[in-house]
C-alpha cells in the first residue's frame, strides 16, 4: 500500500496529539503554522516534513489537509485549500458562525470542486443530530462545564471571577452564533452542533465554569419529531491545552483514518 500524505494547518497542542496518533499509511508531510512558529515548528518534527506559512507553498497534492489552527487560521487558509480541489477537515468550526466567511469557503469549495468536513470534535452524536432535522426539531441546547483553568485568556475572563470561585457557576447564556464567536478556543462545539442541527441563533448555549471539575462536560438536549436525546460527554482535556477534549483531536485522527479505509463507519 503506497503512503498516502497529510498536511496540518497549525502545530498546537491537538495537531501534535493527532500527529502522535496518526495511523500508519497516512504521513505528515506538510505544517502550515504562522511565520512566528516556524522555527519551533521545524524543531519539533523530522526533517522530512516541510514547514510552510502558506497553502500556496505546498508544490503537491495532500491526500487530505486538517484544521487545527483555531478560528484565524481557519479564516487565512482554508479558502486557498478549498479552492485547490482539497478535502479539508476543520475544527475551528466556530469560525462558521461569521456568515460571510462560510460564504467565501463554500463557494471556493464549489468553483474548486473541494471538500469541507465539519467534525464532531470534542462532542458526539452528530449525525444522530442531522439525520432528526431531517424530521423538523423543536429545540437543541447546549451546555459546556470545564474547569476554571480551561476558561483562562477566555472572554469567561470578563463575565466572572475564576479564581475566586467556590462552586459550580453558570457565566454566560446565549445563542450559539455568538458564544462560537464570544469564545473562539472554548465553544467550537456551540457552532458544530448549530450546524447539523437547528442553527447559529436558534441553539441556546449555557456554559459553566467549575472548580470541582476534571472533566470538559458537554450535555446535549435535542427534541423533535423524532422524539428526543440527551447526550452528555465527560471529556479528558488534552494535558498540554485544557481548554480541548482529547476526543476532539481523536475526532482528527478518526479522519485521518477515513482515507485509508474503503468503508467508513
Ligand atoms: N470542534 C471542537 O470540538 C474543538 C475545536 N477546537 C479548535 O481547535 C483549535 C486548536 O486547538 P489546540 O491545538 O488545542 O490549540 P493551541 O492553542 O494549542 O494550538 C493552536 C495552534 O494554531 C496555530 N495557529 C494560530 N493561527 C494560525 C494560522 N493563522 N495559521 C496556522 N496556524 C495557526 C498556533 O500557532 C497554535 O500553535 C482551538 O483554537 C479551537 O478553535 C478545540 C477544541 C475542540
Ligand atoms: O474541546 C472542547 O472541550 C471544546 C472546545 O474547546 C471547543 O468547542 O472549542
Amino acid at each position: 500500500m503506497t503512503t498516502k500524505r497529510l498536511m496540518i494547518i497549525g502545530y498546537g497542542a491537538m495537531a501534535q496529539e493527532v500527529h502522535r496518533l496518526l495511523p500508519a499509511g497516512l504521513e505528515l508531510a506538510w505544517v502550515v503554522v504562522p511565520e512566528s512558529q516556524v522555527t519551533l515548528t521545524r524543531e519539533r518534527l523530522d526533517a522530512g516534513v516541510e514547514v510552510l506559512t502558506s497553502v500556496a507553498q505546498c508544490e503537491e497534492r495532500p491526500e487530505l489537509v486538517v484544521e487545527c489552527a483555531g478560528q484565524p487560521g481557519l479564516a487565512e487558509h482554508g479558502e486557498a485549500v478549498l479552492a485547490r480541489g482539497l478535502t479539508l477537515a476543520i475544527v475551528a468550526t466556530g469560525a462558521l458562525a461569521d456568515e460571510g466567511l462560510y460564504g467565501r469557503l463554500r463557494q471556493a469549495a464549489e468553483a474548486g470542486s473541494g471538500r469541507m468536513l465539519v467534525l464532531s470534535g470534542a462532542v458526539a452524536g452528530m449525525d444522530g443530530l442531522a439525520a432528526a432535522r431531517e424530521g423538523g426539531l423543536e429545540s437543541v441546547t447546549y451546555e459546556a462545564c470545564k474547569a476554571p483553568r480551561s476558561w483562562k485568556g477566555s472572554h469567561a475572563e470578563q463575565l466572572v471571577d475564576l479564581d475566586a470561585l467556590r462552586e459550580a457557576t453558570v457565566f454566560y447564556e446565549g445563542t450559539a452564533g455568538e458564544a462560537a464567536r464570544l469564545f473562539p478556543a472554548n465553544a467550537n462545539v456551540a457552532a458544530t452542533i448549530a450546524l447539523a442541527g437547528i442553527g447559529m441563533q436558534a441553539t441556546t448555549v449555557r456554559l459553566t465554569a467549575d472548580p470541582a471539575a476534571t472533566r470538559n462536560t458537554h450535555r446535549i438536549h435535542v427534541k423533535g419529531r423524532f422524539g428526543e436525546f440527551r447526550i452528555e460527554l465527560n471529556g479528558r482535556p488534552l494535558e498540554h491545552n485544557p481548554k480541548t477534549s482529547m476526543l476532539a483531536a481523536l475526532s482528527v485522527v478518526r479522519a485521518c483514518r477515513q482515507v485509508l479505509d474503503p468503508v467508513t463507519v
